[in-house]
């Protein structure tokens, strides 16, 4: 039978197509599975680069192009282009064999001659150069699989701007490699995981030694070329073009989601975008086809934070398993729902009396400190409370007196400390007569009951935007699995940490070293949108939860659009007419009102959105608000964790509300809260902004946040 391979960019123009021309793809591309290409009409050009490109007719408008490996038994899908484009497509273009990788890459030969010439002229003028040989040497390039003919042409390249105009005419792997570069990874990173990555992660190569070239390099072409086994997988892919990530995972996120055995917990983390989920996801998977025969049903978690998060993954799982025994194996549920439902058939079956209003629980902080007559704010009780006596697991004066407070402001002496021990005492026990929990301590009291038990109930954990969680949901979550191999999969990203939990993972048993894995290419995000929200970070340097810090070197895109748009206004009504009409402009440019949201710092500016787009006739919904709903997403900027839209409107970054007062605690009740607080209100503003796929509106009424001050008033 012939080896079939699909390139990603096939599947993204037949993404585009109309229904009756997609079913002919599938009806002409089937036959290639089947074995039945011999009959096949493959068309060969009078004067083309690379004789192996052929042509086939998919309808009289549309062709297909292919490339056919020289034993006649193999193909590679590359294009579905109108006729004359697709002619011209494969007269220009050229396969070829990378040095360092071994995997199949394309390059547009004309293009490149003629950017060369170009690039000559300037270079008499432009004497700067972004990859000098004095820095980056001819044998590191060609090490890193940057070949013969490519370095010349880079050698003249005078700026970033200048490569990424060789993007779509350069080999694909040739420019992730020297986009890396330009944008300040190592070449040994590089060489990490963009060259070992595809050594590691080479797919099925069965047969793949018996002569056939082009089988062999599409197997080794992992993240470009998906081998299709027969007219059913085809089916299959063909009919969720939209879901490259089930098929197209790049070798830098394979290696890391199909690692066949890690020795303990293991660790995902990026930017955003980069496919943190995608990762765990496949993960699951992976450790789910791993299992033996007789493993029972739902022994792999994967769980996250919040149950909106969880359902979006179970939503992806199904996609992506498409086995129905191997999907029972996973169950998907949020960490506080999972220990809620612990902790209640522990005591009795019935539903726990929560509290979850944050008001109401300073309030009663507030109270107990009058009547204790401690001298400490609500704020700063309920703080300690969460960040030393729940993180740590006190239970005791004694250890309370002990206890480190790293990341706390202020200095405590030991009696300040029996006066805070005093106030959590009664905190504890107004809670415990009343018969109340609150959710860190649902998950506190879920870990005591595993902790007693001897089995555990799941072989593996996986767990989603991992950089949120409290150590109390750690330390719950470490229960669930017996240490060992493939215990725990973590994926997050400490640049998008919006609720002040750090931790360390090595204190609370999670040891991840030398099984920490980094991702840095968005698929989500055009660099401009990347790059001008990275922008707002500056100076900002989170830790790894790991005892390092993060770094964003590396992190890019190489998608491209416009840059976002920034507006200020006097009024906050003035402010929402303007966003009207732009979100008019975005649905009447044919993006669906789904594919749009709206994110605010608080919900009541939602609702006077909601309000004004449908006096306006736009439907739309708000986020969180109980009921689904059509039309628009609007939510607050917690809510858009985790989502994604094409167009994204940031509104409301005033002054006074981003950061949001009531969320920053007063400097003079803990310096260094105060400054933890105002990371977490600035990730999240870098999380709404990075919720964009295409298109990025910010703006705001009054004066412009102060975190908008590097790109509204960019330093010269
Ligand atoms: N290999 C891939 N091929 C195609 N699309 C991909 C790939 N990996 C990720 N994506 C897409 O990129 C987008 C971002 O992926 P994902 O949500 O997994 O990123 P993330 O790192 O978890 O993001 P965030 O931290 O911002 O939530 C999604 O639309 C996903 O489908």
């Amino acid at each position: 039978m012939a080896t079939l391979g699909m390139h990603r960019d096939f599947l993204l123009e037949f993404a585009a197509l109309e229904k009756p021309v997609q079913k002919r793809v599938f009806e002409v591309f089937e036959k290639f599975t089947a074995a039945t290409h011999t009959g096949l009409h493959l068309e060969k050009l009078t004067h083309q680069k690379d004789p192996r490109l052929r042509t086939i007719r998919i309808t009289g408008f549309w062709r297909g192009v292919v490339l056919k490996g020289e034993s006649g038994d193999s193909y590679l899908l590359l294009k579905v282009l109108p006729h004359d484009k697709a002619n011209d497509w494969a007269a220009k273009h050229r396969a070829s064999v990378n040095e360092a990788t071994q995997g199949i890459e394309i390059r547009n030969d004309v293009a490149l001659e003629r950017a060369t010439a170009g690039l000559r002229a300037l270079a008499a003028e432009e004497p700067t150069r972004l990859f000098p040989a004095s820095d980056y040497p001819d044998k590191v390039l060609r090490s890193l699989g940057v070949d013969e003919e490519i370095v010349p042409i880079i050698r003249l390249i005078p700026d970033e701007e200048h490569l990424e105009a060789l993007h779509k005419v350069m080999p694909e792997h040739q420019y992730d490699v020297l986009l890396g570069l330009a944008t300040g990874m190592k070449p040994e990173a590089i060489d990490r995981e963009l060259v070992q990555a595809y050594a590691r992660t080479a797919g099925r190569t069965s047969g793949a030694d018996d002569g056939d070239e082009l089988e062999a390099a599409m197997a080794r072409s992992r993240g470009r070329v998906a081998l299709v086994s027969g007219p059913v997988e085809l089916q299959g892919i063909l009919e969720r073009p939209f879901d490259a990530w089930r098929v197209f995972l790049h070798p830098s996120q394979y290696r890391v989601a199909y690692h066949e055995r890690y020795a303990g917990p293991a660790r995902v983390t990026g930017g955003p975008g980069t496919g943190k989920t995608v990762v765990a996801l496949h993960r699951a998977y992976h450790l789910a086809r791993q299992l033996p025969e007789d493993a029972p049903d739902g022994c792999i978690l994967l769980t996250t934070f919040t149950r909106d998060l969880a359902a979006e993954l179970e939503r992806c799982l199904t996609l992506l398993v498409e086995e129905e025994n191997v999907r029972a194996k996973i169950r998907v549920v949020n960490v506080d729902a999972l220990a809620n439902e612990i902790v209640r058939a522990e005591h009795g079956g019935a539903p726990l009396k929560m509290v979850v209003d944050q008001k109401e629980i300073t309030a009663r902080w507030a109270r107990i400190a009058r009547r204790l007559e401690v001298d400490f704010t609500d704020v700063f009780l309920d703080q300690e409370w969460r960040q030393i006596v729940l993180a740590q697991a006190l239970t005791a004066p004694e250890e309370y007196l002990k206890a480190p407070r790293t990341g706390r402001g202020t200095a405590l002496p030991p009696l300040k400390r029996l006066q805070v021990w005093r106030a959590v005492t009664a905190f504890e026990e107004q809670l415990r007569q009343a018969g109340e929990w609150t959710f860190l301590q649902v998950c506190a009291e879920a870990a005591r009951v595993l902790d007693g038990r001897e089995k555990r109930p799941y072989r593996h954990v996986v767990i989603d935007e991992a950089q949120d969680l409290h150590p109390a949901q750690w330390r719950f979550l470490r229960t669930l699995v017996t240490p060992g191999q493939d215990d725990l999969f973590l994926a997050g990203d400490t640049y998008q940490r919006i609720y002040g939990n750090r931790v360390s993972l090595r204190s609370l048993g999670v040891r991840v070293v030398g099984r920490s894995h980094r991702l840095r290419i968005n698929y989500r995000t055009t660099q401009e949108i990347l790059a001008w929200s990275a922008s707002l970070l500056t100076g900002e340097e989170p830790d790894d939860m790991d005892g390092g810090n993060e770094t964003l070197a590396g992190y890019r895109s190489t998608m491209h659009g416009e840059r976002p748009e920034t507006a200020g206004y006097a009024t906050k009504p003035e402010e929402i007419e303007a966003l009207v009409a732009r979100l008019r402009d975005w649905t009447g440019a044919g993006v669906r009102a789904e594919d749009i949201g709206v994110a605010v710092r608080f919900v009541q500016l939602g609702r006077d959105i909601a309000q004004a787009l449908e006096q306006a006739g736009v439907a739309a919904c708000v986020l969180g608000a109980g009921r689904g709903g059509t039309g628009v997403r609007i939510g607050t900027m917690h809510r858009m964790k985790g989502l994604e839209f094409r167009c994204v409107a940031v509104t409301g970054v005033n002054d006074g509300t981003v950061p949001m007062k009531s969320a920053v605690t007063a400097v003079e009740v803990d310096a260094q809260q105060h400054q933890e607080d105002l990371n977490g209100e600035l990730n999240l503003l870098f999380v709404a902004c990075t919720r964009a796929r295409e298109a990025l509106r910010v703006s705001w009424h009054g004066a412009p946040s102060p975190f908008l001050a590097p790109v509204v008033n960019p330093r010269p």
